[in-house]
């Protein structure tokens, strides 16, 4: 079956729109997989801009659709928002269910090259290429007027997906995003069994290396909430001022909020969700 054949998984109504997921065949992940998407009331007469959202480990599309609260913020802006699952499922390959932060539930959004994972974990082009062409293909969306935010490893994701492709997203943000996975635990072990030992190859993944060199337009400035009482934050996996610093020396405009006694979890992202939304709607609009 083709990736642009979906079938209605559930559905409920949310703020005038409607709260659905689908699941579909994956061509580039071998796999069937599962996506959420809000669709705003306007979604019903006319063509709505929409908002990627990549989730951060051991989430699947699940997550931000039950914890966050988005769907009143995506009424109130006219935007469809549109969740992944965060890696391939159930592809037999060994030791793909051992960790939390590797294989299922942490496909870190990019392609693997490595001979065990390439097969399946090609996240970047499903987030990139196949899921928006299902997405076009199935609902009332402006192919034209996208956008993409994400949380923590989803948070990255969004970054690199914004960096790697100059002009085809109008605006990025992330709450608490592994900035710069070369150099933190989480990335390390992902890339290494991704990408395999060799660190420059890790370079086209990493978004703190590759805004280095973006050289793309930027309509807004790229926009992350961190909580300044980040577990994650005080181990060094999410390492945002190497990001700012990058940003800096390349004059990519960027605003870290450090948000003073917040944490990683969906206390934190449903708090300045709704704010990010914003941001990109007022972009989205112009
Ligand atoms: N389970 C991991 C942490 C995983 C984690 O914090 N995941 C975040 C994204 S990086 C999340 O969104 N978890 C799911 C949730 O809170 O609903 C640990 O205990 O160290």
């Amino acid at each position: 079956m083709a990736a642009s054949q979906v079938t209605e998984v559930s559905k409920a109504k949310s703020f005038g729109g409607w709260q659905k997921v689908f699941q579909h065949h994956s061509d580039v992940l071998k796999c069937d997989m599962k996506f959420a998407i809000y669709l705003p009331q306007e979604s019903e007469t006319k063509k709505v801009p929409v908002i990627y959202y990549l989730s951060g480990l051991t989430c699947t599309e699940q997550n931000v659709i039950a914890k966050s609260g988005f769907q009143r913020y995506a009424s109130e802006a006219g935007v469809a928002i549109v969740a992944p699952d965060t890696s391939p499922r159930g592809c037999n390959i060994e030791g793909e269910d051992d960790s939390y932060d590797f294989g299922s539930g942490a496909g870190f959004y990019i392609n693997a090259t490595t001979e065990k994972w390439k097969e399946n974990y090609n996240m970047y082009s499903y987030v990139t290429k196949e899921l928006p062409a299902a997405i076009e293909t199935n609902f009332n969306i402006e192919p034209s007027r996208k956008s993409i935010f994400g949380h923590s490893m989803g948070g990255h994701g969004a970054l690199i997906c914004y960096l790697k492709n100059p002009g085809s997203y109008i605006s990025v943000s992330a709450f608490a995003p592994i900035c710069n996975p070369s150099n933190c635990p989480w990335g390390k072990k992902a890339f290494t069994g991704y990408l395999g030992p060799d660190e420059e190859t890790w370079k086209e993944w990493d978004a703190t290396e590759l805004v280095k060199s973006y050289k793309g337009p930027n309509l807004g400035y790229i926009l992350i909430d961190q909580g300044a009482d980040d577990n994650f934050l005080k181990e060094k996996q999410l390492l945002p001022e190497a990001f700012v610093d990058a940003c800096r020396v390349s004059n990519v405009p960027v605003v870290l909020q450090m948000q003073e006694g917040y944490d990683h979890s969906y206390y934190f992202v449903s708090t300045f969700i709704g704010g990010q939304i914003q941001h990109h709607a007022k972009l989205l609009k112009q």
